[in-house]
This record gives C-alpha cells, sequence and structure tokens, in this order.
C-alpha cells in the first residue's frame, strides 16, 4: 500500500471531523478519495501531508510510519491543495523555472513538465491570463518537478468546465499509466472521477462508508433487465409463471433482475412467442451518482 492509515481521527476543538479513517491506497491506484462538502477530505489530506498534526490513529506512506520518517515521505509527495500558489505576473514557464531553482532541479524537467501537462504552446504566456483548468495542470506541473511517485490533489477539478475535467482526466491517467505514480484525488463529484479512479473511498461526516475497487462500487447496485412491451400485466404474470423475479410494473414498463445477457435474449423470446410486442429490452445499471447519493443518505 502507498498510503495507510489505521483508526484515523482528527477534531477541531469538540468537533469530530476524522473518524477512525482506514485509508488503503494500493501503489498504481487512481484512488478516488469522495464525499459530499464538509465530509472531512481536505481534513484528512492535511494530515496526509502533515500539515495537520495526528491526534489519533496512524499513517503509514510508502510503508513507512509517517511521524518518524516526515522528510523522506514529503520528499516523496506532490500536493496541489485548495489553489496553486502560482505568480499571476509570471509566465506559465517562469513560475516553473522559479520552483525549479529552489528546489534544484534543472530546467530540462521544466520543459519536460510543461510538455507533460500540455502547457508548452501557452508557457510564455502570464499565468494570470490562463483559464482555470490550465492553471490547475500548471498547479499539476509544479508538484511534479521533484518526480515524486505519489500525488495527493485536493479537489483539482472543482469549478472546471467539461473541457478542462476531462484535460485533467487524461493528465492523471497518463501519470498513473505511462509514468507509474499513484494519484489520491478528492472530488464532492463522483460524476467527475468515476472514468479515471479505479478504487474509491466514500466518506461522510467523517467516517468511511466503503472502500474498495470501482468495480465493487458498481456490484452494490443490482443492474436490472428493462423491459418495454405492450402489455405489461400480462408480461409480468408470463414471466412469474416462467420462474423468473418481476420487481417492478409500470405501465410502459418492467424490471426483472439481471443475470446473464443470455437471460435477456431469453426472456425477449418468451414474450414474443407468446404474442407480447416488445419495444426494447436492455440491461440497466444504477449510475454511480445516484448509487453515491444513497450510500450518504443512508448513513
Ligand atoms: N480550521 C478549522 N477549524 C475548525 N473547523 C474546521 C477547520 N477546518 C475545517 N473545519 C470543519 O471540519 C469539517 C470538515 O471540513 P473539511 O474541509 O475537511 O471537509 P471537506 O470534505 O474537505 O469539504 P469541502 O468539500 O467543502 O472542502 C467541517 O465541518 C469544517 O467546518
Amino acid at each position: 500500500m502507498v498510503i495507510e492509515t489505521q483508526e484515523l481521527s482528527f477534531s477541531f476543538a469538540d468537533q469530530l471531523v476524522v473518524k477512525s479513517l482506514s485509508l488503503q491506497v494500493p501503489a498504481g491506484s487512481i484512488y478516488g478519495f469522495l464525499g459530499p462538502n464538509g465530509a472531512g477530505k481536505t481534513t484528512t489530506i492535511k494530515l496526509l501531508l502533515n500539515l495537520l498534526n495526528t491526534q489519533d490513529g496512524s499513517i503509514r506512506i510508502f510503508g513507512q510510519d509517517l511521524q518518524s520518517n516526515r522528510i523522506s515521505i514529503m520528499s516523496q509527495i506532490g500536493s496541489l491543495i485548495e489553489q496553486p500558489a502560482i505568480y499571476q505576473h509570471m509566465t506559465g514557464k517562469e513560475n516553473l523555472i522559479n520552483r525549479a531553482m529552489l528546489l534544484s532541479v534543472t530546467e530540462k524537467r521544466v520543459d519536460e513538465m510543461l510538455a507533460l501537462v500540455q502547457l508548452n504552446a501557452a508557457a510564455n504566456k502570464k499565468a494570470g491570463q490562463y483559464s482555470l483548468g490550465m492553471k490547475q495542470r500548471l498547479g499539476i506541473a509544479l508538484a511534479l518537478l521533484t518526480d515524486p511517485k505519489l500525488l495527493i490533489l485536493d479537489e483539482p477539478t472543482n469549478g472546471l468546465d467539461p473541457n478542462g475535467i476531462i484535460e485533467i482526466r487524461e493528465l492523471l491517467m497518463r501519470l498513473v499509466r505511462q509514468h507509474g505514480k499513484t494519484v489520491f484525488i478528492s472530488s464532492h463529484l463522483l460524476s467527475e472521477i468515476e472514468r479515471m479512479a479505479t478504487h474509491v473511498g466514500i466518506i461522510n461526516n467523517g467516517a468511511m462508508l466503503f472502500q474498495g475497487e470501482i468495480k465493487d462500487l458498481e456490484s452494490i447496485s443490482q443492474p436490472m433487465v428493462y423491459i418495454e412491451t405492450d402489455n405489461t400485466v400480462d408480461a409480468a404474470n408470463l414471466l412469474t409463471r416462467n420462474s423468473y423475479t418481476v420487481t417492478d410494473v409500470f405501465d410502459t414498463h418492467l424490471h426483472v433482475p439481471f443475470t446473464s445477457r443470455q437471460q435477456i435474449g431469453e426472456i425477449n423470446a418468451l414474450l414474443v412467442q407468446n404474442g407480447l410486442t416488445v419495444f426494447s429490452i436492455n440491461k440497466q445499471q444504477k449510475d454511480l451518482e445516484e448509487l453515491f447519493l444513497d450510500i450518504t443518505k443512508a448513513n
């Protein structure tokens, strides 16, 4: 595990905002850390970055205890928390060169980072004139200067337009697939990260509601066969007589729990052979956003 916390808890005065959190972030993953506003994501990230002191529980990063190995661990993490620290009056490239000098990183690396985040064409434009998405990419380039193994990003897609979100998504996927990084990214919108995350942790009120691979999150919601037919009552009776479970019957359509593609073909044949008209039949799965709302509401 690249990040592993055990029973991590944190309070601001008497408000417990992180509750016994046990994060498991595997190497090479894009871990989506999800929760509504105020769930405790930023506080958790500040604990991981040692910007807040751990009160209860423990944090291991790269297999080492954070408290006793702060400097070596932090030197291998790139982060973006809240707004990136960018000098607006300098160009994107000047911002990178300035930081590179402070960190004793070569100028060659600056050019590589500009290419990686696709800001070469805008390298000599003032950062103050960049779009929000360009600023976020510059922030990621700054975080990557030292070639860290782990990137921790707090809501980097917040406020971006759909194109900006796609650019960040493609960049992060490239970093993981081609450059072997691990990315920990928070968001309050599942839809913004579901297409890039390999793993997710969902928190609400500081406590973990779900953690696992994104495919396991999908499997929590039972997919349905949606059947649109001319007589849903007759169709439901026919299916029940043939040992299918019908979960919902509406005027225009009915639902049967999905088991296989083969089953869809069999249901279709059965209905048609018995004189019913099937207008459409397909597998439907709850959208992850609805699932996220269900999980957070239930808790
Ligand atoms: N410095 C602070 N002092 C007191 N309370 C704080 C402080 N920072 C955060 N909190 C409280 O801790 C709780 C968790 O906040 P946090 O910023 O970690 O949530 P978040 O999930 O990152 O939310 P958002 O998506 O809105 O950034 C909130 O109730 C917040 O008001």
